[in-house]
């Protein structure tokens, strides 16, 4: 678990991390949001200790981060910096070992873990001998996330881990990300200032304006319970396609009426899939004379249901949540 307290950070007299606090609990995900300049970066190197802070403490498993060397600090935090920063002189499978090798790994097990981390990112074995040059952007930021798994953190920091990735790679990458079954007991703490990114990616958002926080909280609450203005102004412009997204059909099921004609094609959906997922994905299959089936992990159980269904469903759990917040 870490805890920040009242964490600042100032240049030249101006505060760019303004008394900021908060916690992300072990296995959680807090993604930091926010416009350009708006300290994120910053404030994630303090936890590292790239970065001093000015004032305030940072504690991780109840301990100062201060209380040891940085060094020892650095190696149970993995990071994947912004622009990937691979050694370009290394090979990829150098790379990949750069922390195991600091901990003064055996050459096997050093090995077996380049091996596993390559498979692991869907990436061929033959790639361990190339250098950073010669792979794709993609393939890069792969690389960058194995490093930082390489020595197995408990907490990993990723500043923009898919930046400079064209729209439909870092969709892929995004998704595949968020299925690595190795990253589900990670603390992990994720700068983005890509929205759709933070709520695909959150369980929960920090959002941030001029070093301080606006509003934290999980993607619903910040849809539909903005805090502020600038929270409400912040998402403005994208808020239906927004609302569709921090929707998953979990929240849709109560109210989508069931519908089972017992014939025809079925496509079948994860509960946890968004309804603007579930759209896009119908909206791609030309057929519209299918029935929806969404199958509930915890009761091993399918709902059935139609298209014009879910639409009916969405806007009544839409209006409640609006009229909540009255
Ligand atoms: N070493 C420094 N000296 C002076 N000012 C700095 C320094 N590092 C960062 N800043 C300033 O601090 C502010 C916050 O920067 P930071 O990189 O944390 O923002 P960010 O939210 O991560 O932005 P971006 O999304 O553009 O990466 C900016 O105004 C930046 O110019």
């Amino acid at each position: 678990m870490i805890v920040v307290e009242g964490i600042s950070k100032a240049y030249n007299g101006k505060k760019v991390v303004d008394e900021v606090s908060f916690e992300v609990k072990k296995g959680e995900t807090l993604v930091l949001l926010g416009t350009s300049g708006s300290g994120k970066t910053t404030l994630l190197k303090m936890l590292n200790r790239l970065i001093q802070p000015t004032e305030g403490k940072i504690r991780i498993d109840g301990e100062d981060i201060t209380a040891n060397r940085a060094e020892t600090l650095r190696l149970k935090i993995g990071y994947v910096i912004q622009n990937i920063g691979l050694f370009p002189h290394y090979t990829i499978a150098r790379n990949i070992a750069t922390v195991p090798e600091l901990l003064k790994w055996d050459r096997d097990s050093v090995d077996d873990r380049i091996d596993f981390l390559l498979k692991l990112m869907g990436l061929p074995e033959e790639m361990g001998s190339r250098y950073p040059a010669e792979l794709s952007g993609g393939q890069k930021q792969r690389v960058g996330l194995a490093r930082a798994l390489a020595a197995d953190p408990p907490i990993v920091l990723l500043d923009e881990p898919f930046g400079a990735l064209d729209p439909i790679t870092r969709r892929q990458i995004q998704t595949e990300f968020k299925e690595l079954e190795t990253l589900l007991d990670k603390t992990m703490v994720l700068v983005t200032h890509d929205v759709f990114e933070a709520i695909e990616l959150g369980d929960r958002i920090c959002l941030m304006h001029d070093g301080k926080i606006q509003q934290i909280g999980t993607p619903t609450e910040l849809i539909f319970e903005p805090a502020n203005d600038f929270v409400w102004n912040y998402f403005k412009s994208q808020r239906f396609q927004l609302e569709m997204k921090v929707l998953t059909l979990r929240e849709l099921l109560p109210e989508i009426e069931p519908f089972d004609s017992g014939e025809g094609e079925k496509i079948v959906f994860n509960e946890e899939t968004s309804f603007l997922d579930t759209m896009e994905r119908l909206e791609a299959n030309k057929n519209d004379a299918f029935q929806i089936a969404i199958f509930n992990e915890e009761k091993q159980d399918m709902h059935y249901t139609r298209k014009d269904k879910l639409w009916v469903a969405f806007n009544k759990v839409k209006e409640k949540l609006i009229h909540r917040n009255q």
